[in-house]
C-alpha cells in the first residue's frame, strides 16, 4: 500500500492525516497544538508539525506528503535564510491603517483589477507595508517573504539557516501554489505584481516559486515527494472536492465562505476576496476574524464545554427571545472594521438566561457567515448546496442553528480534517500525475427550516454596532 501524507498547519493546531494513495483510506493521523497569539515564531509550527508526525506514527511507507497551511502570515527571512522576527498572522489588525493608505495610493478597484484583492489588515502585503512604516530595520534586512506553508515545504525539504538544516539557506528554493500566493495582495493571474511588493515593502525581495496544481516542490532528504500545498480553504475544497453548485462555509478559527469557480472575481468592494483555488481554478472567499472563539469565549463566559453549550443553546426559541450577540470580539475583517469590539444587544430582564445567550452567539456567529455567503452569491457564484465544516459544525446546535440562518440546504460531512485531506489528496496527485477520484463522505442534507426573522434581527442590531 503507497501512503500519502496531508497536512494542515493551521491558526491553533497542526494536523495530519496519512492515507492510502490508491483509495484515500484513512491509515493514520496526528495533531498538535500551536502557540495562541496573532503574531507566531515559524519555529513553533515546525515543532508543531514535527510532533504531530510523530503523533501519527511518522512518515513510514509515506510516499509523497503536501503541506496546507493558515493563508497570509508574514514570514520575512535575512539572506542566510533566517525569521527575521515572528510572523504577523491573518487575525493580526495592526496592519489596518497600512491597508487604508495601500488603498489610498493604488486605488481600490485598480488593486482588485490586478490582484483580485483588495488589502484589508489580514493580507501579507499589508503586513509588510507596516513592517516598513514600523519597524524599518528589519523591513531593510528582508530578504525573502514567505507564507507559513511555503516556509514549512521549504523545511521539509532541508532547507533553513545554515547550522539548523542539512541543505542550507537556498532561498530560491522557495516555493508556493497558485491559492497561497492569491492571498498575499502582490500576485494576480498574470503572476506577481512586483510593483505592488516594492510598494509595500519598500524593496524588492525573493518570492517563492509558484508551482501549478500537480507539480513537486522537490523531495524530503529521506526522498518523499513534496507537493506545492496550498492555502487552507483551497486545501478544504480540494478535500471536499467541492464542485460548481456547492458552496463550503468553515467554522474554524476563522469563519469561511467560500465556493469553486471557473472564472476570477475581483469584487472592488474588497468584501470577497478573488483568490485562487488548488486545480487551477479560482476561489471567492469571505473570512471573519470572530468564528469558533466566539462560542469558546461564549462556553467560558457560562462556565460550560461545547456540549452543554450546544444543549443551553437549543433550550431557547429561534431569535434567542431578542438577546442578539455582535460577535466582533478581535475586529472584524467581514465587515472591515478592524477596530470593532463586541456587543451583546437587546437584552431583557426576560431574555438574560443562560439559554437566550448561548443561541445568541452561535446565531451571531452565523449571520455574519450569512452575510458572506450573500456576498460570495452577489459575485455570480451558484449556491445549491452549503457544506459545513471546521471545528465548530461538530456542535448539533450549530448545525440547527446553521439551517435556520442559511437559505441554502446544509450538509455536514462525516467529522474530518479536510484541510489536511485536501493536502493528502494534492500530495497523491503529484505522485501520479492525476488528481485522485477519493470519495467523500459529504453526508446528508439536514432539513431546511430556514428562519428569516433571525438575520432580520440580526442585521438591525449589526447596523448599530457599526455605526
Ligand atoms: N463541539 C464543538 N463545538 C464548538 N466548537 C468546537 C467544538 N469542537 C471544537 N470546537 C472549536 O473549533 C476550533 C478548532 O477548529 P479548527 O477547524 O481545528 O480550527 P483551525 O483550523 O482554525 O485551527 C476551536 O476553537 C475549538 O474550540
Ligand atoms: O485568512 C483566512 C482566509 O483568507 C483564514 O481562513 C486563514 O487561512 C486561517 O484559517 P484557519 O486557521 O481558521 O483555518
Amino acid at each position: 500500500m503507497t501512503l500519502v501524507a496531508g497536512v494542515d498547519s493551521s491558526t491553533q493546531s497542526c494536523k495530519v492525516v496519512i492515507r492510502d494513495a490508491a483509495t484515500g483510506a484513512l491509515v493514520r493521523s496526528g495533531r498538535a497544538a500551536h502557540p495562541d497569539g496573532t503574531e507566531v515564531d515559524p519555529a513553533a509550527w515546525w515543532g508543531a508539525l514535527l510532533s504531530a508526525l510523530a503523533d501519527a506514527g511518522g512518515l513510514d511507507g509515506v510516499a509523497a506528503i503536501s503541506v496546507a497551511g493558515q493563508q497570509h502570515g508574514m514570514v520575512v527571512l535575512d539572506a542566510e535564510g533566517r525569521v527575521i522576527r515572528d510572523a504577523l498572522l491573518w487575525n493580526d489588525t495592526r496592519s489596518a491603517q497600512a491597508a487604508r493608505d495601500l488603498i489610498d495610493e493604488v486605488g481600490a478597484a485598480e488593486y482588485a483589477r490586478r490582484t483580485g484583492v483588495v488589502p484589508v489588515a489580514s493580507f501579507t502585503a499589508t503586513k509588510l507595508r507596516w513592517l516598513r512604516d514600523v519597524e524599518p530595520d528589519a523591513a531593510t534586512r528582508v530578504a525573502a517573504v514567505a507564507l507559513p506553508h511555503d516556509w514549512l515545504t521549504w523545511r521539509l525539504r532541508g532547507y533553513g539557516p545554515a547550522g539548523e538544516s542539512l541543505l542550507g539557506p537556498a532561498l530560491d528554493e522557495l516555493t508556493t501554489d497558485r491559492s497561497d500566493a492569491s492571498g498575499t495582495a502582490y500576485w494576480g493571474a498574470r503572476g506577481y505584481d512586483r510593483e505592488l511588493l516594492v510598494r509595500a515593502l519598500g524593496h524588492d525581495a525573493v518570492l517563492p516559486r509558484v508551482l501549478e496544481p500537480g507539480e513537486a516542490a522537490g523531495r524530503t532528504p529521506d526522498g518523499i515527494v513534496v507537493g506545492p500545498g496550498a492555502g487552507d480553504n483551497a486545501g478544504a475544497a480540494l478535500g471536499l472536492d467541492a464542485a460548481s453548485g456547492d458552496v463550503v462555509v468553515s467554522i474554524g478559527t476563522s469563519g469561511t465562505v467560500f465556493a469553486v469557480t471557473d472564472a476570477p472575481t475581483a469584487d472592488a468592494s474588497g468584501t470577497v476576496a478573488g483568490f485562487a483555488d488548488a486545480t487551477g481554478r479560482y476561489l471567492p472567499l469571505i473570512a471573519t476574524l470572530n468564528a469558533a472563539r466566539v462560542l469558546d469565549a461564549t462556553a467560558g463566559l457560562l462556565g460550560v464545554d461545547h456540549a452543554e453549550l450546544g444543549r443551553l443553546a437549543l433550550e431557547a426559541e429561534p431569535g434567542a427571545s431578542g438577546a442578539v450577540l455582535v460577535p466582533y470580539f478581535e475586529g472584524e475583517r467581514t465587515p472591515n472594521l478592524p477596530d470593532a469590539t463586541a456587543s451583546f444587544t437587546g437584552l431583557t430582564l426576560a431574555n438574560t438566561t443562560r439559554p437566550s445567550i448561548a443561541r445568541a452567539a452561535i446565531e451571531g456567529m452565523l449571520c455574519g457567515l450569512a452575510d458572506g455567503l450573500d456576498a460570495v452569491r452577489g459575485q455570480g457564484v451558484a449556491a445549491r448546496r452549503l457544506l459545513l465544516i471546521g471545528g465548530a459544525a461538530l456542535n448539533p446546535a450549530v448545525q440547527a442553528v446553521a439551517a435556520q440562518v442559511f437559505d441554502v440546504p446544509v450538509t455536514v460531512p462525516a467529522p474530518g480534517e479536510y484541510v489536511a485531506d485536501g493536502a493528502a489528496r494534492q500530495a497523491a496527485w503529484v505522485l501520479s500525475g492525476e488528481r485522485p477520484t477519493w470519495p467523500v463522505d459529504a453526508g446528508a442534507p439536514l432539513d431546511v427550516d430556514t428562519r428569516p426573522e433571525i438575520r432580520r434581527q440580526y442585521a438591525e442590531r449589526a447596523r448599530g454596532a457599526s455605526a
